[in-house]
């Protein structure tokens, strides 16, 4: 099966006063093409740190995010915007509507910048909201709906454009237990349809449950990594052999762009 997401021996080091805090300290996965993957650990472990460094939000210290077969850590940020439009999708836990838009206007947002015409972009937001079950809310702003409603038009905008990829941080960090289990059957349900591949990070082992793996996470390291579903086409070394891989000391760093208030980089050797 195709690899989509390559992590390695990526670390992310900040810098407080004289102190230094390894978020991600050398982690190396891959997450495979329509792969649903969970990044599982408790407050603090360095799993949000994880996702924002693989969808190229925060700037590793060392090591190398390579997603479609390029360098994410090495594009400028023109090249990384048009990256993301392209290929990526967000669900966050605060939904990050925009207050002033309608639900249709939500949906469309992403669509706009693919520069997709008014007609067809509108019918797209409108058949992504009647999927996510939101067809007499098109024209409600955030306000004026529900945390479940707000989130649905959330996992809508994320989707509409059939990102390869969806990170979600914590997505049903904000919502009660029936809706949170609507909100994961619905996102798992779409990623499913269309082949795309899920990150997603959460805390909560029942949600993790909702994944194909689970790598736990702990101290900013992997933990160890769990098969829950087999994708098709994946045989049992696969997860073997990511264990392994793992567990060896990478040594091959790679020197990047450093924020020298935050971040350390390692010299290549
Ligand atoms: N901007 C920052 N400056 C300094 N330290 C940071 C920064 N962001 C995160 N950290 C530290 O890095 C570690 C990992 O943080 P991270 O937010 O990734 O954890 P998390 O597992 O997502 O936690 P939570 O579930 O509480 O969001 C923590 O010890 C945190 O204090």
């Amino acid at each position: 099966m195709e690899k989509i997401i390559e992590v390695k021996n990526v670390k992310k080091v900040y810098r407080m006063g004289s102190e230094k805090i390894y978020a991600v300290d050398d982690v190396s996965f891959e997450i495979l093409k329509g792969e649903f993957c969970c990044l599982l650990g408790t407050s603090g472990s360095g799993k949000s740190t994880l996702l924002n460094l693989m969808a190229g939000i925060e700037k590793l210290s060392s090591g190398q995010i390579i997603i479609k077969g390029k360098k994410i850590h090495k594009m400028n940020e023109n090249s990384l915007a048009r990256f993301r439009q392209r290929y990526l999708g967000f669900v966050f836990q605060s939904y990050n509507l925009m207050s002033s838009m309608t639900a249709l206007e939500n949906v469309e947002f992403p669509l706009v910048f693919k520069r997709v015409k008014t007609k067809v972009r509108k019918k797209m937001a409108r058949d992504m909201l009647i999927k996510v079950g939101l067809g007499t809310r098109l024209s409600h702003k955030p306000k004026e709906m529900s945390g479940g409603q707000q989130q649905r038009v959330g996992i809508a905008r994320a989707f509409v454009a059939k990102p390869e990829i969806v990170f979600a941080d914590e997505p049903t960090g904000n919502l009660d237990t029936k809706t949170t289990m609507e909100v994961m059957n619905l996102i798992k349900s779409i990623a499913k349809d269309n082949n795309q591949t899920i990150v997603m990070v959460t805390h909560d082992r029942r949600l993790a449950d909702f994944a194909d793996r689970i790598i736990h996470i702990l101290d900013g390291k992997i933990q160890s990594v769990e098969l829950v579903h087999k994708p098709n086409g994946v045989n049992e070394d696969y997860n073997n052999n990511l264990e392994e891989n793992n567990n060896e000391n990478g040594t091959e760093y790679e020197s990047v762009q450093s924020d020298s208030t935050q971040t350390e980089t390692t010299p290549a050797g």
